[in-house]
C-alpha cells in the first residue's frame, strides 16, 4: 500500500479568520496542557485541552467517555512523556496514542510539507497499519491540516517516495519504512517528534527486531516515545535500545484479576489432532447464525479447510485470510468480514493482533498459539470495548498440562467443556473421497500437513509441543491423505531412511512401490516432506488413490527431486538404485537368454502372455513384438513404454478373435452362417423374405418402444418421489435446525461443559445462559456511517487514497 497523495489538488486559500484562530489557540492550549496534573481522573475527552479540530473529529465519531487507558495516557502524552501503555485488547488504545500525535503535532504547528515527517506510527502488520490510518482520518478529518500517509509497500518505491518527502504523518510497517529510510535521499526525519510503536512487544521482538534497530539508527535521539500492546514488557534491554526518557509505564489490568475482558468467556476442549477436524466442522455446522474467527497455525492449513469446508457446504458463508494472498485481496477480505452479520473467517495469526473486527462472537483456536501473548490477542478479536465473545481453545492431550499452566501464568481464565458426542460429526470419509476425486486438493492436504508439522517442530516451547506426543498419521489421514507424508527434519525419519537402505532388496522394492505414488514435496521453508506409505494393509482403495494422482503430482515432485541427489525421494528408488537404461527397458517380459534381438524366441507359455521381444538400445526408440499382433510395436515414447506393462491395454492391440457359436453335437459355427441356397428359394422370393423381415422386425421393435417408454416414465417418476421425500426431508431439518440454531444456543447445544459430559450433571446443568449478541456498537457505528457522509466505509485501497487526500492536508 502506498501512501496517499497528500495535497493532491492544490488547497483553496483558507479564509484569515481561521487562521488567527489557531494562532491564538495554541499558546491557550499550551498553557492548559501544562496545567494538567496526570493521575487526576478525567473521564471524557471534553475534560481535556484538545484543539479544535481533534474535538470535532471526536464528536463526529461519537468517542465522548474516556477509556481507563486513554485517561491515563492522554495527560501525560500530551505533555511530552515517553509510555510504555498496557491495557486489555479492545480497551482503546489506538486513540491513546493517535489522540497525542494530533494534538502534539498541531501544538508544535508541525504541518506541511516543509515541517517535514513529525510523527511515525509502526503497527507490525499491514492491515492493522490500514485500520490504524482510518481511525486516524477518522479523528482527523474535521479541519486538521496535517499530510498523512500509509507505506505498507504494495505500490512502486517512487510513489511512496515521492509522496513520503510531503508526508507530517507516516502509518507504516517495519520492513517498508526501513527501506525508504535507506533509501529515499528526500525522506527527511530530522524533525521527527514522536515514534509510536503499535502492538510494541510483537514489533521488539527477533522477527522485526533488526528492522526495527536499523529504524531507530536514522531518527532524532529527542522524541517522544510511546509504546502500546495487550502484552506490553518492561524489558530493561528494549528501552534501551529505544533511547526511552524516563518512561511512564501504564498498565490497566496488572491489578486486575485477568488479563483478558471480563465480557469475554473462555473454553477449552481436548481433541486428539485426528479429530480436530471433525470438532471444527461440528462446530460450524451447530453455530451457523454467528460471526466466527478460526485461528490456524499456516497458510495452507487455511487454504486446504477452507476449500473442504467450502465443498462440503456448511451452510455459512466461509471466508479464508493468510499473509500469501495479495493485498488487495487480503484488505477486501478483511472488509467482507467486518461487515458481514453471519461468517466464518479461517485465519493465521496475521489478523490476531490489534484488528477491530465488530461484532465477533466466537474465536476459535484451531491450532494451539505459539505463546499465551498471542493467545491473549487471538481472544482480543472478540468481545471488544465492553461487548461479549466467547472463545474456544483445541487443545491436543499432549499440549494441555502445559498449554494451561502458561494461561494460568498470564491471568487467562479458561474453562474445559466437552464436545458432546452426539453432536461430533465425523468427516473423514467425505473428506478422503474429496481428495480421491480432486488431486489438487491432496496436494493441498499433503501441504497443509507438512506446513502444520513444521509449525510444531519450529514452536520454541517445546513444554508444550512435542512433536513425537502427536499422532500424525492420524492427522494426516483426517486430512483425507492416504499416509502421512514423511517429514525430513524428524528424526525418526532419518532413522526410517536408514531402515529401508539396510533392508532386504525385495521387502525395498515393495515399499518403494508403494511409496511411489505418494511422493513429497518441498515447501516455502526449504523443508523436503515426502509421503510415507501408511503402516498396515494398504487397500485396494489406497492404491486407486495414489493412481489417481500420480500424474499430476508428479510435477510437484519433480521439483522437489531436482534438489534431493540422495534418491530416496525419487518415486521408487529407496533402495538407492541408479536409474539407468536398464529401468528404461524394463518389460513384462524378458527374451530368455540366448533370443536375438530381432525374432524373439519366446516358450509358447509366454507367448500366451503378452509376451514381448525387444530391439537394441540405441538411443530414443526400439521395437517390441507382442505375441498374437500384426505389427511390431515402437516404443519411441514414455507413453509407449508404460503401454507395455498394462496387460488390457497390450490387448488391443492384437488381433480380434472371430466369435463362434457351437451346435448340440458340440461342433463350432460362426455366428452368421450363410444358409443352404435351395432352402432359401423354397421359402419364396427374395423381395417378400427382405419384406417380410423388415415388417416382422419394424413391429418388434415398436413393441419393444412402447415398453422402453412405459419404464422410463416409471423411473422419472421414482426420481421425483424422491426428490420430494429429500426436500421434505431437508425442510424437516431445517426446521429443526433453526430452532436450535441461534449463536450460542445452537452451541450450548454442542458443547457442553465438563460437568454435564463426567455424568455430574444434567446435559445443561451449569450451561451459561444464551448469551445476547452484543451488536449495539455495531448497529451503532453502521448508522452513523450511513447518516454521516464523510464518514462512509471505504472499499478499495484506491478510495482509502483518494479518501485521504481529501483528508488532513
Ligand atoms: N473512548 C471510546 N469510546 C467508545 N468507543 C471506543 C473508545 N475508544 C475506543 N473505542 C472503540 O473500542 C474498540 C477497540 O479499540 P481499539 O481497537 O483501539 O482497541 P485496542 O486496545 O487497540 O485493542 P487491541 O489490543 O486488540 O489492539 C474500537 O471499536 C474503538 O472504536
Amino acid at each position: 500500500m502506498a501512501p496517499f497523495p497528500t495535497r493532491a489538488k492544490p488547497k483553496p486559500q483558507r479564509p484569515n479568520n481561521k487562521r488567527k484562530r489557531e494562532d491564538i489557540d495554541i499558546p491557550a492550549l499550551q498553557s492548559a496542557v501544562t496545567a494538567l496534573t496526570p493521575g487526576e481522573s478525567y473521564t471524557t475527552f471534553s475534560s481535556l485541552p484538545l484543539s479544535e479540530p481533534t474535538r470535532e473529529g471526536l464528536k463526529a465519531a461519537h468517542f465522548s467517555t474516556l477509556t481507563d487507558i486513554q485517561a491515563k495516557a492522554l495527560p501525560l502524552a500530551f505533555q511530552g512523556r515517553d509510555i510504555l501503555g498496557a491495557a486489555k485488547t479492545g480497551s482503546g488504545k489506538t486513540l491513546a496514542f493517535l489522540v497525542p500525535v494530533l494534538e502534539n503535532l498541531y501544538r508544535a504547528q508541525c504541518i506541511g510539507s516543509d515541517a517535514g515527517l513529525g510523527a511515525m506510527i509502526i503497527s507490525p502488520t499491514r492491515e492493522l497499519a490500514i485500520q490504524i490510518f482510518e481511525v486516524l482520518r477518522t479523528i482527523g478529518r474535521k479541519g486538521h491540516l496535517f499530510a498523512a500517509g500509509l507505506v505498507i509497500g504494495g505500490k512502486s518505491l517512487k510513489e511512496e517516495r515521492d509522496a513520503l518527502a510531503r508526508m507530517n504523518i507516516v502509518v507504516c510497517t517495519p520492513g517498508r519504512i526501513l527501506q525508504h529510510l535507506s533509501q529515499t535521499a528526500a525522506f527527511n526525519v530530522e524533525n521527527l517528534q514522536m515514534l509510536v510503536l503499535d502492538e510494541a512487544d510483537r514489533i521488539l521482538d527477533m522477527g522485526f527486531s533488526r528492522d526495527l534497530d536499523a529504524i531507530i539508527e536514522y531518527l532524532p535521539p529527542d522524541r517522544q516515545t510511546l509504546l502500546f500492546s495487550a502484552t506490553q514488557t518492561k524489558k530493561v534491554g528494549d528501552l534501551a535500545r529505544l533511547s526511552l526518557r524516563d518512561p511512564e509505564y501504564i498498565s490497566v489490568h496488572e491489578a486486575a484479576a485477568s488479563a483478558t475482558p471480563k465480557t469475554l468467556i473462555q473454553n477449552y476442549v481436548i481433541t486428539p489432532l485426528p479429530e480436530k477436524l471433525d470438532t471444527l466442522w461440528s462446530f460450524i455446522t451447530s453455530t451457523k447464525k454467528a460471526k466466527i474467527l478460526v485461528f490456524l497455525s499456516s497458510g495452507k492449513q487455511v487454504r486446504f479447510i477452507f476449500e473442504v469446508f467450502r465443498h462440503m457446504q456448511p451452510g455459512i458463508p466461509l471466508l479464508h485470510l493468510h499473509g500469501r494472498q495479495k493485498q488487495t485481496a487480503r484488505l477486501d477480505i478483511t472488509d467482507r468480514f467486518r461487515r458481514a452479520k453471519d461468517s466464518c473467517l479461517f485465519a493465521t495469526d496475521v489478523v490476531a493482533r490489534g484488528l477491530d473486527f465488530p461484532a465477533v462472537d466466537w474465536v476459535v483456536q484451531v491450532d494451539c498459539p505459539e505463546d499465551a501473548e498471542t493467545y491473549i490477542h487471538r481472544v482480543g478479536r472478540t468481545a471488544r470495548y465492553e461487548r461479549e465473545g466467547r472463545a474456544v481453545l483445541f487443545l491436543d492431550p499432549s499440549e494441555e498440562e502445559g498449554m494451561l499452566r502458561r494461561l494460568e501464568h498470564k491471568k487467562v481464565p479458561i474453562e474445559r467443556i466437552n464436545v458432546r458426542g452426539k453432536k461430533q460429526v465425523k468427516i473423514g470419509k467425505q473428506v478422503q473421497g474429496m481428495l480421491f476425486g480432486d488431486p489438487q486438493l491432496k496436494y493441498l492436504g499433503q501441504k497443509a500437513f507438512s506446513s502444520y508439522t513444521r509449525s510444531l517442530h519450529v514452536q520454541r516451547d517445546k513444554e508444550v509441543f512435542d512433536l513425537q506426543k502427536y499422532d500424525l498419521e492420524g492427522y494426516a489421514s483426517s486430512l483425507g491423505l492416504p499416509g502421512a507424508p514423511r517429514i525430513k527434519f524428524l528424526k525418526a525419519d532419518a532413522e526410517e531412511v536408514k531402515r529401508l537402505k539396510n533392508a532386504p532388496r525385495k521387502r525395498k522394492g515393495e515399499e518403494s512401490e508403494e511409496s511411489e505414488a505418494s511422493a513429497g514435496e518441498e515447501d516455502e521453508d526449504g523443508v523436503v516432506a515426502k509421503v510415507e506409505k501408511k503402516n498396515g494393509v494398504r487397500t485396494k482403495y489406497d492404491r486407486m488413490f495414489e493412481r489417481k494422482n500420480q500424474d499430476v503430482l508428479a510435477e510437484h515432485y519433480g521439483k522437489m527431486v531436482k534438489d534431493e541427489d540422495d534418491g530416496d525421494v525419487n518415486a521408487g528408488r529407496l533402495d538407492g538404485e541408479q536409474v539407468g537404461d536398464e529401468d528404461l527397458f524394463d518389460v513384462k517380459r524378458r527374451i530368455p537368454a540366448g533370443g536375438d534381438s530381432s525374432g524373439a524366441e519366446v516358450s509358447d507359455e509366454e507367448e500366451e502372455d503378452v509376451a514381448v521381444a525387444v530391439a537394441a538400445p540405441n538411443g530414443t526408440s526400439r521395437t517390441v513384438h507382442l505375441a498374437g499382433a500384426k505389427d511390431p510395436l515402437i516404443i519411441d515414447s514414455k507413453r509407449r513404454e508404460k503401454l507395455l506393462k498394462s496387460k488390457k491395454k497390450l490387448l488391443k492391440l492384437k488381433d480380434k478373435g472371430s466369435r463362434v457359436v457351437f451346435d448340440d453335437e458340440g461342433l463350432p459355427h460362426q455366428v452368421y452362417e450363410l444358409e443352404d441356397d435351395d432352402a432359401f428359394r423354397a421359402r419364396g422370393a427374395a423381395e417378400d423374405q427382405r419384406r417380410a423381415f423388415v415388417d416382422a422386425e419394424a413391429g418388434r421393435v415398436a413393441e419393444e418402444d412402447i415398453k422402453d417408454k412405459a419404464l422410463a416414465r416409471e423411473k422419472k417418476r421414482e426420481k421425483r418421489e424422491k426428490r420430494k421425500a429429500r426436500e421434505r426431508a431437508a425442510e424437516d431439518v431445517e426446521e429443526g435446525g433453526e430452532a436450535e440454531a441461534g449463536g450460542e444456543d445452537a452451541m450450548a447445544n454442542f458443547l457442553a461443559d465438563a460437568q454435564a459430559a463426567d455424568g455430574s450433571g444434567s446435559e445443561d446443568d451449569g450451561e451459561e445462559p444464551p448469551q445476547k449478541k452484543a451488536k449495539k456498537w455495531f448497529e451503532k457505528d453502521v448508522k452513523r456511517d450511513e447518516s454521516d457522509d464523510e464518514g462512509r466505509e471505504i472499499g478499495t485501497f484506491d478510495e482509502l487514497e483518494a479518501e485521504a487526500a481529501k483528508l488532513l492536508g
